[in-house]
């Protein structure tokens, strides 16, 4: 903190630290994108990982891993609890270093790689477990969606705020069996679905984008990417709210051991997934609704990245550019 401003330290230099960041997600992408297409989801999902890791060393802050590779016993790298950074103010980081590791491995859309980070204690540590989410922009009403209303309440709600019909209304969620009942009543209700087989911090974010034709996700996924998808909400106004799904006692007493102020069972607003003034960026390694992917050129690398920070609400598209000969981290 300064003593003077009672602002917390990285607020000074948040602006050098947004720009830090993208070089991490940049970093991450140009070496996971060396797999696009090749079938090897392990190996892109190793290399984004390392990369991710390296770049870290670089950024001014004294940063935990909250959301990452897993437990120390089963990631080398980026593992919960790792510290990362050159050194500085004290940050919770959250990390995917590939957000849809079979979309790369297929080439198929939406493969990004994504960083967050907040003051210490300002997301939720979560499991590897489900998340139910819900997810809507910016510029509506607070009570618009409800996770214990039926998904046709929540359609027509959104249709009313936004002055639209509920035909125009785009739903958008993970094409999977568990889906199949939220599927059939979006379109009882008289919605449309968009269907995406992997990748759903995009599709929580492109509900946020008024350019995206998404106006809300729903549905079950990672939970750790559900804190991600939070990140970038908090990032871009919109609403979120979610519940962690759990198979056994064992998951649950896991979640409140993590979380010891929280109860996990409970629904949780978008607060309780990320608080704080956060900083956001994700790059593109296939293009997506939200990014491009890596241009990969024979002696540079064109990467297309979204920076944003939750106290601004500043949205940044940042076109990088990474000569072969020159980076500091390998690109080859
Ligand atoms: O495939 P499942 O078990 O439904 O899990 C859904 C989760 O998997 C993803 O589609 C992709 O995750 P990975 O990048 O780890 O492969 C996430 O976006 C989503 O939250």
């Amino acid at each position: 903190m300064s003593a003077e401003t009672n602002t917390p330290s990285y607020v000074v230099s948040d602006r050098n630290l947004a720009l830090e960041l993208v070089r991490v997600t940049e970093a991450a992408a140009v070496a996971s994108a060396r797999w696009t297409g090749r079938g090897k989801k392990n190996d892109a999902d190793g290399a984004a990982v390392e990369a991710m890791r390296k770049a870290f060393d670089t950024v001014a802050i004294d940063g935990t891993v909250v959301i990452g590779e897993g437990e120390m016993d089963e990631a080398p790298m980026l593992y919960i609890g790792e510290k990362v950074g050159a050194g500085g103010p004290a940050m919770d980081i959250a990390v995917d270093p590939l957000e849809g590791t079979n979309l790369c491995a297929k080439d198929m859309p939406n493969a990004i790689t994504v960083v967050a980070l907040a003051e210490r204690g300002n997301f939720l540590h979560a499991p590897d477990v489900y998340m139910d989410k819900l997810i809507v922009g910016a510029g509506l009403p607070d009570d618009v969606i409800d996770l214990d209303a039926s998904i046709g309440e929540n359609l027509r709600n959104l249709a009313k705020a936004r002055g639209r019909h509920i035909g125009d209304i785009t739903l958008c969620a993970l094409e999977r069996e568990r889906h199949e009942e939220l599927i059939a009543k979006t379109r009882e209700a008289g919605a449309r679905v968009r269907l995406i087989s992997d990748g759903d911090v995009a599709a929580g974010i492109a509900a946020c984008l008024e350019t995206s034709s998404v106006d809300i996700y729903a549905g079950s996924g990672g939970a750790p990417e559900g804190v991600l998808a939070a990140a970038a909400v908090r990032c871009m106004g919109g609403q979120m709210q979610a519940r962690l799904m759990f198979e056994d006692d064992a998951q649950r007493e896991r979640a409140q051991k993590m979380n010891p102020n929280k109860q996990p069972d409970r629904k949780l607003g978008l607060h309780d997934l990320a608080s704080g003034d956060v900083l956001f960026s994700a790059t593109g390694v296939t293009t997506g609704f939200l990014l491009k992917g890596v241009k990969r050129m024979p002696h540079r690398s064109v990467t297309h990245s979204l920076v944003m920070r939750s106290k601004s609400g500043t949205l940044r598209f940042i076109e990088g550019y990474h000569n072969y000969n020159t980076k500091t981290w390998s690109v080859s």
